[in-house]
């Protein structure tokens, strides 16, 4: 007897699958295409950046991410045979503003999506606490919002989108409030985090040395029309440090999308 051994395969299913998206807003008899073309495979573990203009489609795409809007067109697929996903227990937010309440304690709103979820009380609180020093704010879980520098508020607002253990973490431009200095030494910590955490991470960006130097891979979205121009591998070497940026490699980068931008 002959057996037919099938082949396995061991090349992991990428965690998320574009293929042709498209998504188009009316108002009234209007139809303004938001964002097109976008064709993409993310696997797990990867930090993608979303560069762009304004307007180009950024937030759209991070949306229909989110399952907050349904694309227009195209294939648009999330989670894979060994990773089930759900949207509303499986995705953590930052937002360019930390967006914290201002009548609880960092800790309180830390925990706050693992309470909206119904997580057990406990196990919430022991997270919040290991992720609050993971982002460097031991020490902060009593204070509040306010006794918290802007850079603090967003590495409190980064630990909130982990409490839940999401597999997917969705940032729009998140450092884009920050002064500059303060933003440098936000990236550093980004990539520090994402090491350490092994999320997959979506991250849109108006900078493109951030989309750059954060980026495993980087999607250059243009406006006019909103489309996404081109998408490739970030090939420097990790960890990744501030010198880099001065490396004829990360200038090939920086170049290569500022000539996506028509900026060349
Ligand atoms: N709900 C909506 N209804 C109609 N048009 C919308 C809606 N949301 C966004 N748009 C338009 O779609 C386009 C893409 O918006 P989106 O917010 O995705 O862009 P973006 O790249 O994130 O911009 P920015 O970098 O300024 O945040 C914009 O021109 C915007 O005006």
């Amino acid at each position: 007897m002959t057996m037919n051994a099938a082949r396995i395969d061991t090349t992991p299913e990428p965690l998320i699958r574009l293929k042709g998206v498209r998504k188009v807003y009316r108002t009234g008899t209007r139809e303004f295409v938001a964002v097109s073309d976008v064709t993409m495979d993310v696997n797990e573990g990867e930090m993608v950046s979303l560069v762009g203009p304004s307007g180009c489609g950024k937030s759209t795409l991070l949306k229909i991410l989110a399952g907050l809007h349904d694309a227009e067109e195209g294939e648009v697929r999330i989670g894979n045979a060994t990773s089930a996903f759900t949207p509303g227990r499986d995705v953590g937010m930052v937002f360019q503003q930390a967006l914290l309440l201002k009548w609880r304690t960092i800790l309180q709103n830390v925990i706050l999506p693992a309470q909206i979820l119904g997580l057990a009380r406990r196990e919430a609180e022991a997270r919040a606490r290991e992720l609050l020093a993971m982002v460097g704010l031991s020490g902060f879980e009593t204070k509040y919002p306010y006794e918290l520098s802007g850079g603090m508020q967003q590495r409190a607002a980064i630990a909130r989108a982990l409490v839940h253990d999401p597999k997917l973490i969705l940032m729009d431009e998140p450092f884009g409030a920050l002064d500059a200095l303060t933003r440098e030494k936000m990236n550093l910590e980004m990539l520090r985090i994402w090491g350490e955490s092994r999320k997959t991470i979506i991250f849109v960006t108006h900078s493109i040395q951030e989309a750059v130097f954060l980026g495993s891979q980087c999607a250059v979205l243009t406006a006019g029309p909103a489309r996404m121009a081109d998408h490739f591998p970030i090939d420097l070497p990790h960890p990744r440090t501030l010198d880099m940026k001065a490396t004829p490699e990360f200038g090939a980068y920086t170049k290569r999308i500022y000539h996506l931008l028509g900026m060349g």
